[in-house]
């Protein structure tokens, strides 16, 4: 029996097209309530979790989202890998908007108000996040966006900022001078509680403008990345398509085990409410 697989719905991707025995489901978490109800369903046989991060409508700022009961939800409906879909910026010339970037790096520039970690209250635990990516479901995205006739640009940095305001000029050049790839406000906060979650985590991010660095190039408005995207939503789907067929059932890479060794506390002082919030990602360690 394939795994099943999450799909996050950033800007402009609100639902799934081409799913069968679609069920909406609400899923309660010990973190609040997810951006809205979950998706289920097949796609190509595949089992399949779709949610829309910022909501039908798109209701909740980047800074608003619940990505906390975003991801503890796809893990309670038994999901293993998540996809992210996301609209991002372009900091690089290459990345010309219309481009797919597979990202394999983040910088964090969010300013430290958003819930971005499973630990606390009475238990801390550091994961590793060096690679914040899973690196074969990103191999598995460049493959499917190459089949399905994107062009896409095999790994890069995704600055995460803040938001909802874009950048100002001065900080678009500062990113730049990083030698960061792309920017955004979400990826980075979901890819660190997704590792938190045993979870592999990668990304389709659309480039849909230039920022505000580029002279030639008009700085970036809401308008345009709209427009980017309607013309663009159908290859993103695509892509999705095209990988869950050739994702493989089993997980061989490191995101499963993630919290094996990240627990510092001792066990025996754990709260028994965090130890029961914790329990579906924890338990098996805490026994
Ligand atoms: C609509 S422009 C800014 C908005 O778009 C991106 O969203 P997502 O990552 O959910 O596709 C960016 O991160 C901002 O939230
Ligand atoms: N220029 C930009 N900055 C931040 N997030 C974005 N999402 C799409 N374009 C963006």
């Amino acid at each position: 029996m394939a795994e099943v697989i999450g799909v996050i719905g950033g800007s402009g991707l609100y639902e799934m097209e081409g799913m069968t025995d679609i069920k909406q489901v609400t899923v309660d978490t010990p973190f609040g309530r997810p951006s809205d109800e979950y998706i289920t369903g097949m796609l190509d046989g595949v089992p399949m979790v779709f949610l829309p991060r910022h909501g039908k409508g798109h209701r909740f700022t980047p800074s608003e989202v619940n990505y906390r009961a975003n991801i503890y939800g796809m893990k309670k409906l038994g999901v293993t890998r998540i996809i992210s879909v996301s609209a991002v910026g372009s900091l690089q010339e290459e990345i010309v908007p219309g481009h797919i970037v597979i990202p394999d790096q983040f910088i964090d520039r969010t300013r430290g108000h958003r819930k971005d970690t499973f630990f606390g209250n009475g238990i801390v635990g550091h994961v590793q996040f060096a690679d914040p990516v899973c690196a074969e479901l990103s191999e598995k995205l460049y493959q499917a966006a190459q089949a399905a006739g994107a062009t896409v640009h095999k790994g890069g940095t995704y600055v995460c900022m803040e938001g909802p305001a874009f950048s100002t000029r001065a900080e678009s050049h500062l990113y730049r001078s990083f030698g960061a790839s792309i920017i955004g406000m979400t990826n980075l906060t979901e890819a660190k509680l997704a590792r938190e979650a045993e979870l592999c985590y990668g990304v389709i991010a659309l480039s849909t403008d230039y920022d505000c660095w580029h002279q030639a190039h008009e700085d970036v408005s809401v308008e345009a990345i709209i427009a980017i995207i309607k013309a663009n939503v159908a290859m993103a789907k695509q892509i999705i398509k095209q990988v869950v067929g050739q994702i493989p059932a089993e997980r061989s890479c490191p995101c499963a085990s993630s919290l094996q060794y990240a627990v510092i506390s001792d066990t025996s002082v754990i709260p028994v409410e965090t130890r029961e919030n914790l329990d579906l990602l924890l338990g098996k360690y805490l026994k």
